[in-house]
């Protein structure tokens, strides 16, 4: 089986410097080889290069920062995710911030059409361009791919391909206002870190695969931000929230979905190593690499 690594060094959903850098520090931490160590075939292309559109070309649509650049940048990741997902193989996208995710999912959406998402995060990202507060579109991938919320002309190659019974979340623990509305008024489920508690993280990774993925049919995309962990456990992240995931709970996540035999894509996201210092970026970047492979067949014994 192929893995293909997806390096994209993209940082427009958001307004923090250094989260481009996370693919190349991923694959300068020996991702690609420790894959193939796993046993995996893996494809690797080289990081995009995604050339900027310079902001005074790119001014705020409403409140919705770096807009075209964003929309830009999603849709070419969902036409190299869908290509190697066509291909068979199994797209790993390297963030880069999470807004890449409406390119992500769309691709592996237009192989996989009742594919099933697991979003990691501390945060819902489902804002609209109605909700949204900081206007950082990172916050805001999942409403567009829901297709909810006002239309916004530059984003209308993101079709409604994700339906609200087909994601669940897990490790939420920072949801805006509006998002808790969104979340009612759709009856999307979501694990909080308080449900984490209360059963345990595997009591809840059971219940969201069987609200998701009751017979364990649906292809799988596991959509990973590094901040559902602890910030003591990955620190370098634009968006970290105090009470996360340990790191044991996050490997298991991705441990279980593996042995769901049903993963088709994986995004590793939000990972910046300038935001902390060295040891804290190398700790963070690790993470980065621990969680892959653990989606992609490591175990511990
Ligand atoms: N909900 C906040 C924070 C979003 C954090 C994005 C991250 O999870 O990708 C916002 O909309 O700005
Ligand atoms: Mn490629
Ligand atoms: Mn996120
Ligand atoms: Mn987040």
């Amino acid at each position: 089986k192929t893995v293909a690594i997806v390096g994209c060094p993209f940082r427009g959903g958001q307004a923090k410097l250094g989260v481009d850098k996370g693919p190349i520090h991923l694959v300068e931490a020996g991702l690609p080889e420790q894959l193939a160590e796993l046993g995996w075939k893996v494809q690797f292309d080289g990081h995009h290069q995604f050339e900027e559109i310079p902001t005074e070309d790119d001014p705020p649509i409403g409140k919705l920062k770096n807009p075209r650049s964003v929309s830009r940048v999603c849709q070419a990741v969902a036409k190299v995710v869908g290509e190697h997902a066509k291909k068979g193989q199994l797209p790993l996208t390297l963030g880069g911030d999470h807004s890449l995710a409406m390119g992500t999912i769309s691709g592996t959406l237009e192989k996989y059409p009742d594919a099933c998402v697991i979003w990691v995060d501390a945060h819902a990202d489902i804002n609209t361009a109605e909700t949204t507060d900081s206007g950082n579109i990172h916050g805001m991938p999942v409403s567009f791919l829901l297709g909810i919320g006002p239309k916004v002309d530059e984003f209308s190659w993101v079709k409604p391909v994700l339906k609200p019974h087909r994601i669940v979340y897990i490790g939420l623990r920072d949801v805006d206002q509006g998002e808790r509305r969104i979340l009612r008024e759709y009856g999307i489920k979501a694990f909080s870190m308080h449900e984490v508690d209360k059963y345990g993280i595997g009591r809840v990774v059971e219940m969201a695969l069987d609200h998701v993925n009751p017979g364990r049919k649906l292809p799988i995309h596991l959509s990973f931000d590094v901040d559902a962990l602890d910030p003591t456990v990955a620190p370098s992240t634009g968006t970290p929230v105090r009470g996360g995931l340990t790191f044991r709970e996050g490997h298991y996540i991705c441990e279980a979905v593996y042995e769901t035999g049903c993963l088709v894509a994986l995004d590793i996201m939000e990972v910046n190593p300038s935001l902390a210092d060295s040891e804290s970026a190398k700790q963070t970047v690790a993470v980065g690499c621990s969680l892959a492979r653990s989606a992609l067949g490591e175990t511990l014994l």
